[in-house]
């Protein structure tokens, strides 16, 4: 069927997705609910795969069957590859220099080049490693103090912790987050918030006529926490620079990019580095440590899938040595529990917005121009057609499938796949695998006040990461 407003008659004779009968003015706003991916998801099971919405005055298209994902990120990527600016992303001119906003063009590139070659290669994160393995030790010895204690852990906390201080390592050896003090706080709430402001449905996106009266403050929001991570590594770069001459020339990712910058200006200033870090800082931070949360709930439910994993981990490096990121491949078990969680409960549901370039043809439907692109990951991995037993926690499908997440196996694509794809994967990949094996290679865990495993909740809270509703906590008892 064809709707009859102006924007749904195109020159093309072909017809848009099918999608539920909008609502005039407002679309299908209320379709969304609270928790977009799950209403998308069951809307897609009557619609289709690929299926049509009006929000507001926003044309969006969802993608729901890896068939499709398929034709949107790797058939036709050049149409799909830039993004919906949201108005939240408009603060401080964000859109103007993020990576993950800018169109796909010479700027764009050339970010994505530069974390290639300086940060996200196999060399350049080997070099780094050492940097993560010591705050990994850190971890192991609050873990052993709240052992020996009985105190219990608050995962969201903890994994917050520990991946910003890989992060902090990895891309300018601070460490922001020790784990005996508590001054990573700040830097947790204006992650978290900006997080939350990128990821609220927001009425100014669906209505431009309201940006101006930004009616749930979201902007007025973005605008206080963008400008509060942009000082804050304005800071950190101002503090290199002050130091750079004196000091032991540290081999991080803030002095490639501040040599770059020193050899020519006009491929990266010094206003784009602070960009950049903010860029992967909020992307990696979040997204890392919610996964570590879900990993151990999963865990903790399903503990004869704790106990195999252990048995793996004991087995493989023994009682006195630590984890280390080598130690990766020889872990196939873990691996799979790795893939079953970004499975189960991806920390970008709906991955970014994509944004169609030009009317475009998909299975014989026209996608109109600007539409915004949705493409419902968490759908795909909860998909009975797609995966056996989906709603079930099981690490062992993966252990004879040569399924990965690079993004070729359209079945499993948490990180994305196409141009767009997440350039900080084979980071994430190290940290996620590293911080499980540390937190249960030499810690059995009980839950705390007596909960038994199939209590635990696995309900979710979503926005751009898809984050535990209640916070897991539990407490670690000594193993060796
Ligand atoms: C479990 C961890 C992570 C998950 C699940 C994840 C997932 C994603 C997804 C789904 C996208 C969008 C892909 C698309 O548009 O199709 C993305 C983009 C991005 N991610 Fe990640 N990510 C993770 C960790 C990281 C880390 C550690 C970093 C950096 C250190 C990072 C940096 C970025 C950046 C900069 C983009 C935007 C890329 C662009 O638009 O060109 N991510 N990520």
């Amino acid at each position: 069927w064809v709707h009859n407003s102006n924007s749904r008659i195109r020159k093309s004779i072909k017809p848009l997705p099918p999608g539920p009968y909008p609502l005039p003015i407002i679309g299908n706003i209320l379709q969304l609910g609270q928790s977009p991916h799950k209403s998308l998801a069951k809307l897609s099971k009557k619609y289709g795969p690929l299926m049509y919405l009006k929000l507001g005055s926003l044309d969006t298209v969802v993608v729901s069957s890896p068939e499709m994902a398929k034709e949107i990120l790797q058939k036709h990527d050049q149409v799909f590859s830039d993004r919906t600016i949201l108005v939240a992303s408009q603060a401080h001119d964000y859109h103007n220099f993020s990576l993950g906003f800018l169109p796909v063009g010479g700027q764009w590139k050339n970010l994505r080049k530069i974390c290639k070659e300086h940060m996200f290669s196999t060399p350049q994160l080997d070099s780094s490693k050492s940097l993560r393995q010591e705050k990994l030790h850190k971890l192991r010895d609050y873990v052993q103090e709240c052992c020996h204690r009985g105190q219990a852990i608050n995962f969201a906390e903890a994994a917050f912790k520990v991946t910003l201080s890989l992060m902090s390592a990895t891309l300018f050896s601070i460490d922001l987050a020790p784990f005996d003090s508590n001054s990573c706080h700040e830097l947790k709430e204006m992650v978290r918030s900006m997080m939350e402001v990128l990821g609220t449905p927001n009425l100014a996106d669906f209505f431009p006529v309201l940006k101006r009266v930004d009616p749930q403050g979201i902007k007025h929001k973005s605008n206080i926490c963008i400008g509060k991570l942009l000082d804050f590594f304005e800071d950190i770069i101002n503090q290199r620079l002050q130091s750079r001459d004196s000091s032991e020339v540290q081999k991080d990712l803030l002095e490639a990019l501040l040599n770059i910058s020193q050899r020519n200006e006009s491929e990266l200033s010094s206003n784009q580095i602070k960009y950049l870090l903010m860029d992967l800082f909020s992307a990696g931070t979040d997204t890392t440590a919610t996964t570590v949360e879900w990993a151990m709930t999963e865990l903790l439910r399903n503990p004869e899938k704790m106990s195999k994993a252990q048995q793996e981990i004991r087995g493989v490096i023994g009682e006195n040595e630590q984890v280390e990121e080598s130690d990766i491949s020889r872990l196939p078990y873990l691996q799979a529990v790795v893939k079953e969680v970004l499975r189960c409960h991806p920390a970008g549901p709906l991955l970014v917005p994509h944004k169609a370039e030009t009317d475009v043809e998909i299975d014989g439907y026209m996608i109109p121009k600007n539409a915004q692109v949705l493409v419902n990951f968490w759908a795909i991995g909860r998909d009975s057609n797609v995966w056996f037993n989906p709603d079930s926690f099981e690490p062992e499908r993966f252990l004879d499938k040569k399924i990965d997440y690079k993004g070729q196996d359209f079945e499993l694509i948490p990180f994305g796949s196409g141009r767009r794809m997440c350039p900080g994967y084979p980071l994430a990949h190290r940290m996620l695998h590293l911080i499980l094996a540390t937190l249960v290679h030499r810690f059995n865990w009980k839950l705390e006040g007596g909960m038994k495993p199939e209590e635990v909740d696995l309900n979710d809270k979503f926005g751009i990461t898809l984050e535990k509703a209640v916070p897991l906590k539990a407490v670690p008892t000594h193993v060796f």
